[in-house]
């Protein structure tokens, strides 16, 4: 089976447990996230705050060989066929969840400093997004200043905001700025900003899943509709790990809404959604033929591939299988486009040398 080389849209670091008790005074690394094991569950807490439980089997089985060691990921990465991943926080998810405004600067900016010397700084292949303040976005504004200077491509933020702080809202007007400017991708990840477990019943496991994806498609509506990328047409968004079959979808539903109820439509956009969505809107998936064949049907071609190392969800010890099961039979030009191209189009990494 001939190896099929990819980049990863979606992955994520595991960060050390002490990784705030390192860089900020106890007054501060106290009430920053922290894992604790339970006997059943793992439970997190921040600021004080018991935020939510996995449970331990679930967090367990989350462990490639490279997991916490960099130079066993990198391995890891060319037994997978993986050139160069763009890899998300997995604790800094969570600090998306504080409010207080001191704890939540000095907190992303803790972890972005960690991921700039221990991950950026260690090699070129895996590049990871910044965190900033999502409860004063004077803050995070400083914060995209600087890691734009620091070298970083992207900035985290989180799918589901708090009530009142909908990403359509002109109080985040100054990020969409800066970001802009800075020339950073919005990597907006699943599973992130809210409570992932919202029904307990028959079906649990799919439709909690299937709730964490919604939220992706609710900040594409309103950073659409909401006229940010009307604005901002330098800007680009990511929907990480929350498939891709969906996005031509939704601009054909919005576009129907823009159209048909064009009477109420408030902000006027200069271009159509569906139009802003080709032109400004990427999703990332692991495993959905769908999101291939969007390509080719629809013309949307913001698909990019992603990997979820070290995630349950991802395709660690499956990719060339899985890869060989999404592409063999597609065209090269649209396996190319959603393996490489659309990454290399966001983000840059050094060339690729010819690997086994
Ligand atoms: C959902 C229940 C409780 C239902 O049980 P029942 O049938 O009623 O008895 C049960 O099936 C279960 O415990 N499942 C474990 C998986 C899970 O927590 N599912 C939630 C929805 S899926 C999810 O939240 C994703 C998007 C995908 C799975 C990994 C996920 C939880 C990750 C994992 C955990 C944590 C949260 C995180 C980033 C993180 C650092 O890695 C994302 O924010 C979010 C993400
Ligand atoms: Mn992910």
């Amino acid at each position: 089976m001939t190896k099929i080389w990819v980049n990863s849209g979606d992955s994520h670091v595991m960060e050390p447990d002490d990784l705030w008790i390192r860089a900020l005074p106890p007054r501060l690394a106290d009430r920053a996230p922290r894992s604790e094991r339970g006997d059943k569950y793992e439970v997190l807490y921040i600021d004080g705050e018991r935020i939510d439980r996995q449970l331990n089997d679930f967090m367990d089985a989350m462990r490639p060989p490279g997991a916490r060691d960099l130079d066993v990921r990198l391995k890891d990465l060319d037994q997978e066929g993986v050139w160069g991943q763009l890899a998300f926080p997995s604790m800094g998810f969570w600090l998306c969840s504080i409010t207080e405004r001191e704890l939540a600067r000095e907190t992303v900016r803790a972890w972005n400093d960690w991921a700039h010397s221990e991950v950026l700084g260690k090699q070129k292949r895996i590049i990871t997004p910044a965190c900033v303040s999502t409860t004063n976005v004077e803050d995070a504004v400083a914060e995209v200043e600087r890691v734009a200077e620091m070298g970083f491509q992207s900035v985290f933020l989180p799918c589901s905001t708090r009530p009142g702080e909908e990403y359509a809202l002109d109080l985040w007007e100054p990020l969409w700025t800066a970001a802009e400017r800075a020339g950073v991708v919005l990597g907006f990840h699943i599973g992130t900003g809210g409570e992932n477990v919202v029904f307990r019943g028959p079906g649990g496991a799919v439709v909690n899943y299937m709730e964490t994806t919604y939220p992706g498609m609710r900040v594409v509506s309103h950073m659409v509709a909401g006229g940010a990328l009307d604005r901002h047409p330098d800007l680009k968004i990511l929907i990480a790990e929350g498939g891709a079959g969906w996005v031509p979808a939704i601009g054909d539903r919005m576009d129907e809404a823009y159209r048909q109820h064009g009477m109420f439509v408030r902000p006027k956009l200069s271009r159509l959604p569906s139009e802003i969505i080709r032109q400004q809107v990427y999703a990332s998936f692991q495993h959905d033929k769908s999101s291939v064949e969007i390509v080719e049907a629809t013309g949307y071609r913001n698909v990019m591939w992603g990997d979820d190392y070290p995630h349950l969800e991802g395709t660690y010890g499956h990719t060339q299988s899985t890869l060989h099961e999404l592409f063999d039979g597609v065209s090269d030009e649209i396996r190319e486009r959603v393996t490489r191209g659309t990454f290399n189009e966001l983000f840059r990494l050094p060339e690729q040398t010819p690997q086994e």
